[in-house]
């Protein structure tokens, strides 16, 4: 008879009472004749034993009679002499005859253990012997369907190289790669991957997004028996490979939270037997981390496929987020460190695109792999080490100025969409979930439901997302406006259009152009985006210097983004900055990199930039920063560039509490005034210009910021520049800062005359820092003239502009802002606004680019080009992440726009339309709420809601 151990509890299962806790038995037996009669009678009969297992029961089946049958007997007569199941309280003589029978059975279950690991030692080599065996046989009928050996030999050297066709299964690899893949030749390193894969190595590969990765696991997964488990940390990523491999018929299962106990218990039966006349063996099997290490049921069946030598391979997909010093550390992908303590002899495969050196050594660590050996000179033991040139071609990556309000960005947004990608495919990352939602609300009321817009975010039901997905992928959606939930392993090859850290950048731009053919990778950037990133990334393993990697990437105007993506990921040889260029490995060391000559920085025309000495301006900035400071004021990004521009009248906010420079205890809510003669006058720059200096000087040091990195302070940096008087700065005394900006046309016809001593220079690095700390005059020994004086002219001259173009003349501040906002031009490529749809805005700011020789490769114009791109996009100003309930003061957007979701009213109207769209998804009740309460309350303030 059977006998069923439920955790504490063993019952008959053909008992007419249910089993309860904690007794040993629901018959009316006693205990002790129940366990004596299972033990007795139940031979050859299964125990089973329930796990903790969350989703469904799970049962390890045990041969009583040939593992632990008596042992079990054993353990269940010391349960019955200790009164074991019994909830009296022990006495001491109890209590230590239990400790002594733990003791003896610590000892039994230990000794146990040293006989069954010689067996399974035994039963690996066997396993090894067999599929040595098959593969001798195969080899000589040249059938594919077999397991390879290790049979390439070393070379003379005592090396492998995988990344040739001569091994004994090259053949077979080939005939596979047409005949189930439909493919004609490999990409990369793909082939020498595949190699060392059917040669059973344990592999990391790291090749670009979009790359091929999947091919390296899929292919030898389909040769030979087997089977292939692939972690894999997003169900769209695991839906679109199923979805992709059964439609060429390759037997594929994926085991997610959402997959029915129903189809579980199928898919575990077939696990279990393998490939039968009525049913083919499984060959890939997607599993989510989460179910790997939660799910024991996975893990037993997983043991017996072991035991029956077809466990061919572990994958793991995006492997990095293994690593905590990883930009995307997940807990359960660590705890894949057990699949080589539990299946020492199935080979691991890690994939990934974006490795840095820091996190190779951890992830070798986690997974508990061999130190690596470069795949082209491979040593027989080891894990086998390949990367492929991590820069994709026909990526043009380009960075565009971000309208300040929100109304203006969506129309650039808008417009830059149906100039270079009308109808077509493309994604839109956004920074939260509600802004993902808003821009695709707003992107489509905008285009007149031209531009159809889809939804997709960690907060959208599984339901919906498969629709949105599919309805994109039909073409019935063109634009996917999403968080990072929808970038990873999304392959659609036709994406053309576009973070919080360069890798998480180069991940969701790898999402564009995975058909090989020209697409653009777009980032709409604004200063302000900083601090608003900073709160996201507050609590990341070095979340802050992330971030300001990627500002630096996004401010920068003259490093090629390949270049820029180089030096990021290249800090170690294993990922050298000539693997962007080459599909090195190892070995490779130099530094040497070629640009890439089609990203904007490439293509840029180098007078549309212009180097300017802003010594001065820095000076003043750190100045007002400190007094700000002093006073017990408070400024975020955007108050302190109006703040030191003179506008607002000088008012700031100081935190309540606080004693001031004139000894007054403040209040909270209470402004100070800042008297801007203190330091000389205001600072003369336009908005865009002295935001982008001051996130110069925080990439630089001498500014910083506090509490969650919204509010910025002077560094104490600073002192460099403010212990001198501003008569020891203009006669050009201490450091020079040299700041990179766009150049107006309108600036550039008045001659370099008015620029004073700014240089436009093309190529080299971008902004940088005299660094002589010599307290006399600046290195040419001529005074520091003061951009005010230099940009006087001009700057009239554009009050003089914006009467003429907006007919609002006015001068004074607004005059002087609206000048500066007209320091822009469209990139060349571009078309006119549509003047059909009076649509307000300005158009998205950017140095003219124009196409400048020698470029590497033939670029296409946007006729010829696959249209549509990749967008990287955050429409929020900063104001928009601080939570009014946090009693953070703020002041608001600094351009007086805001979305109508701004107002309760406008709330609702997204919502319905949002609702009852077939192409945008739903917005969360708590959004609502929020929303809601928002209107109300009149604020432009919204939490921040993001992954
Ligand atoms: N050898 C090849 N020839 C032609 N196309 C290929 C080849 N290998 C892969 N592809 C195609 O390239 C696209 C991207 O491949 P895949 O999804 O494997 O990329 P990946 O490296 O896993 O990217 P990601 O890291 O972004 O998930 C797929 O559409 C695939 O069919």
């Amino acid at each position: 008879m059977p006998v069923e151990f439920y955790g504490d509890r063993i019952t008959l299962p053909d008992s007419d009472t249910p089993p309860t806790k904690g007794a040993s038995s629901s018959s009316s037996q006693p205990h002790n004749q129940s366990r004596r009669s299972s033990a007795s009678t139940s031979q050859a009969q299964p125990i089973i034993i329930d796990s903790d297992d969350e989703d469904w029961p799970v049962q390890t089946i045990i041969n009583e009679k040939a593992a632990q049958g008596v042992k079990n007997e054993k353990s269940l007569h010391r349960g019955r002499a200790s009164g074991g199941g019994s909830s009296r309280p022990l006495d001491m003589k109890a209590k230590e005859a239990l400790s002594v029978q733990l003791r003896e059975l610590d000892a039994e279950i230990k000794s146990v253990e040293g006989q069954i690991r010689p067996l399974q030692e035994l039963h690996s080599r066997l396993v090894s012997e067999r599929r040595n065996l098959e593969a001798q046989l195969s080899a000589s009928s040249h059938h594919p369907e077999v397991t390879f050996p290790s049979s390439n030999l070393p070379s003379r050297s005592g090396t492998i190289n995988y990344q040739t066709a001569e091994f004994p299964f090259s053949p077979a690899v080939l005939q596979t790669l047409k005949t189930t893949f439909h493919l004609l030749s490999f990409r990369l390193c793909q082939e020498g991957v595949i190699n060392a894969a059917v040669d059973n190595r344990d592999i990391v590969c790291v090749m670009p997004t979009g790359g091929g990765k999947s091919l390296t696991y899929q292919l030898p997964a389909v040769m030979g028996r087997g089977l292939t488990v692939v972690i894999s940390p997003l169900l769209a990523l695991i839906w679109d490979q199923v979805r992709a491999l059964k439609e060429i018929g390759i037997e594929c299962v994926m085991m997610t939270g959402a997959t029915s106990t129903s189809e579980q218990n199928e898919i575990y039966e077939r696990m279990k037997v393998g490939g039968t006349k009525h049913k083919k063996e499984i060959r890939l099997c997607y599993v989510t981390p989460e179910k790997v290490s939660k799910s024991k049921r996975l893990i037993s069946t997983l043991e017996q496929v072991n035991l029956d030598g077809r466990l061919r391979r572990f994958v793991i997909d995006e492997a990095h987020c293994c690593s905590q010093l990883g930009h995307d550390f997940r807990p359960d992908y660590k705890k894949l460190s057990m699949l080589k303590t539990l299946f020492p002899r199935v080979p691991i495969q890690a994939v990934t695109a974006t490795l840095s050196s820091k996190t190779l050594p951890d992830l070798l660590k986690i997974l508990r792999l061999g130190p690596i050996t470069d795949g082209t000179a491979a040593k027989t033991t080891g894990t086998v080490f390949f990367s492929a040139p991590l820069f994709r071609p026909n990526l043009h990556y380009q960075v565009l100025s971000k309208p300040a309000s929100s109304k203006a960005a969506i129309v650039a947004l808008g417009e830059w969409i149906e100039a270079h990608h009308p109808g077509q495919s493309g994604i839109i990352y956004c920074l939260s979930k509600k802004d993902a939602e808003t821009v695709a609300y707003e992107l489509r009321t905008w285009s007149n439901g031209d531009i159809k817009t889809g939804v997709y975010h960690a907060g959208i039901d599984d339901f919906q997302k498969e629709r949105i997905h599919s309805n994109w992928r039909e073409g019935k959606v063109n634009v996917i406006c999403a968080t990072i939930a929808f970038g990873l392993g999304i392959d659609k090859g036709d994406v053309r259009y576009m973070s919080k850290s360069l890798e998480g950048y180069y991940q969701e731009t790898g999402r564009a152009g995975r058909d090989g053919k020209d697409s653009d990778c777009v980032l709409f950037f604004r200063g302000q985006d900083a601090a608003r990133l900073s709160s996201l990334v507050y609590g990341d393993t070095d979340g802050s210097s992330k971030l300001q990697e990627m500002v630096r990437f996004a401010q920068d105007l003259r490093t090629c983004r390949k270049v820029a993506f180089a030096k990021y990921f290249s800090a170690s040889a294993h990922l050298s900055a000539s693997a962007w260029d080459h599909a090195d490995t190892l070995s490779s060391s130099s530094g040497a990199i070629s640009t890439c000559g089609i990203c904007d920085n490439c293509r840029r025309s180098p007078d549309s930039i212009v180097k300017r000495d802003v010594t001065l301006e820095t000076w003043k900035i750190l100045k007002v920063a400190q007094m700000v400071q002093r006073e017990g004021g408070r400024v975020t990004l955007a108050n302190l560039a109006d703040l030191v521009r003179g506008l607002g009248g000088g008012m700031f906010g100081l935190v309540g509490g606080g004693e001031g420079m004139r000894g007054k205890r403040k209040t909270h809510g209470e402004k100070a005034q800042l008297d801007l003669e203190e330091v000389g006058g205001k600072v003369t720059l336009g908005k865009d210009d002295t935001e982008a200096l001051l996130i110069h000087l925080l990439l630089l040091g001498y500014l910083t910021d506090y509490a969650v990195n919204v509010y910025m302070i002077a560094s104490d940096t600073a002192i460099r520049l403010t212990r001198l008087s501003l008569d020891d700065i203009q006669a050009g005394k201490g450091a020079t800062v040299e700041c990179t900006f766009l150049a107006s046309p309108t600036k550039k016809s008045k001659g370099k005359g008015k620029m004073g001593k700014q240089s436009a220079e093309n190529g080299g690095e971008a902004e940088e820092e005299d660094g002589s700390e010599a307290d006399g005059a600046n290195g040419n020994g001529k005074k520091r003239k003061t951009t005010a004086a230099k940009s006087k002219g001009s700057k009239v001259k554009g009050r003089k502009l914006v009467s003429d173009e907006e007919g609002n003349g006015e001068g004074g501040e607004s005059g002087e802002r609206e000048w500066f906002d007209l320091d822009v031009s469209i990139p060349d490529v571009s078309p006119p606004p549509r003047a059909t749809k009076a649509r307000g805005g300005k158009n998205s700011q950017s140095a003219p680019i124009k196409p400048s020789a020698p470029v590497a490769k033939e670029t296409s114009t946007s006729s010829t080009r696959n249209p549509s791109a990749f967008i990287e996009s955050d429409l929020e100003d900063e104001a928009d992440n601080l939570d009014e309930d946090e009693g953070i003061d703020f002041h608001g957007g600094d351009d007086g726009d805001s979305f109508e979701g701004d107002s309760e009213a406008g709330w609702d109207r997204i919502m319905n339309d949002l609702r009852n769209s077939d192409s945008v998804g739903t917005m969360s009740a708590s959004k609502q709420r929020s929303a809601a309460r928002k209107g109300k309350q009149g604020v432009v303030s919204i939490i921040s809601d993001s992954e």
